[in-house]
């Protein structure tokens, strides 16, 4: 395991090399989709989090991801978080009508790529004096699976203390058929986000190998302290789970405050080859009671964006934001970073 085992002609290696080649070096991920839910009226206070406007706003989805794209970003990801099966039938729906809002989160999130290159090949986009150009622009649909912390929608994805009946096999059986439906769903990959503990990462690499997933993934981590993932479990251990599976293509951190970002850089470096994506939250924090985020310690865009050229020279190589994050911050990153290539 570690860095000797990457296979770099494993066809997930040329697919992520060729896309950041396009990307001119460094790809942008765009930034908080359930923060610009909520800016745009929706309520998100509800078991389903931003899963919720799946079934009443998708329209609203739409608009998020384009404005990302407007913004600058290579990678957009989809409103699939806390969309799980078992939190659609907790709502009286199907396990079919849970399938197919979880292939309409990729849909919508293909629909706003098509209508952003279309508009970019009508040329009715005038963004590009930014240094954001829209024509050519390599991008990516995500399909986003948060954790099982996050369907529990009671903010464990940020302890990843799921208690000692709660093991591996329960793990891989709750995520397996969100899984296969959003492999088939026609995302370019899957992001397993705000990850918060090895056993997860373990679950879902054991699941891509056993239903011998086609698409590619990326693993992004959760951390409170710039040295474990929020469980506790170091990030070189969890970041290794990632480096030995084959469909991994990315690995990194996410929904983190900015500060502890370029630590978390190299401790992964010195554990992997692959290429490493950071999108980290404003460094607000989070009450999952009141699900509201307690506002007073976020990071400016200013000064968000002032981290971006160490994250660049740690290693970091697809750059984004999360939660509490804006499309003027994936303008700020897409700029300062288009300005140094
Ligand atoms: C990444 S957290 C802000 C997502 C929301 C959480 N799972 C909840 O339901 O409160
Ligand atoms: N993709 C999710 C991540 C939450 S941590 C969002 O941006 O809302
Ligand atoms: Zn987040």
């Amino acid at each position: 395991m570690g860095l000797n085992t990457v296979d770099h002609n494993h066809p997930s290696s040329t697919f992520m090399a060729n896309f950041l080649r396009q990307c001119g070096g460094c790809a942008v991920i765009d930034g908080g989709l359930a923060t610009e839910l909520e800016r745009h009226g929706a309520d998100l206070n509800d078991p389903l989090w931003s899963a919720k406007c799946l079934i009443n706003s998708p329209h609203l989805i739409r608009r998020v991801h384009l404005d990302y794209l407007e913004a600058g970003a290579n990678v957009i990801i989809s409103a699939s978080y806390q969309a799980t099966l078992q939190g659609f039938e907790a709502k009286g729906l199907s396990i079919k009508e849970g399938e197919t809002l979880l292939e309409k989160s990729v849909k919508i999130a293909c629909e706003a790529r098509d209508i952003f290159y279309e508009r970019a090949t009508k040329g009715s986009l005038d963004i590009s004096d930014d240094g954001v150009t829209p024509k050519g622009r390599p991008v990516l649909v995500a399909a986003s699976v948060g954790s099982y912390g996050a369907y529990l929608a009671d903010g464990s994805e940020y302890s990843g203390n799921y208690g000692d009946n709660i093991g591996l096999q329960t793990l891989k059986d709750f995520h397996r058929r969100r899984v296969q439906v959003l492999a088939g769903s026609g995302a370019d990959l899957i992001a397993f986000e705000t990850i918060p503990n090895k056993l997860e990462a373990q679950a879902y690499a054991e699941l891509l190998k056993e239903e011998s997933i086609k698409i590619p993934a990326w693993f992004s981590f959760s951390s409170k302290d710039g040295t474990n993932v929020v469980s506790g479990d170091p990030i070189e251990d969890c970041a290794l789970i990632a480096d030995s599976c084959e469909q991994v293509i990315g690995v990194g951190i996410n929904c983190t405050p900015p500060r502890f970002i370029q630590g978390l850089i190299q401790s992964i470096r010195s554990v992997t080859n692959k290429p490493i994506l950071i999108y980290p939250n404003s460094g607000e924090t989070y009450d999952a009671h009141r699900k509201e985020w307690v506002p007073s310690t976020g990071v400016a865009d200013v000064d968000f964006v002032s981290y971006v050229g160490k994250w660049r020279e740690a290693g970091a190589s697809l750059i984004g934001g999360c939660c509490r994050t804006t499309p003027n911050t994936i303008r700020a990153i897409s700029k300062t970073l288009s300005s140094n290539s």
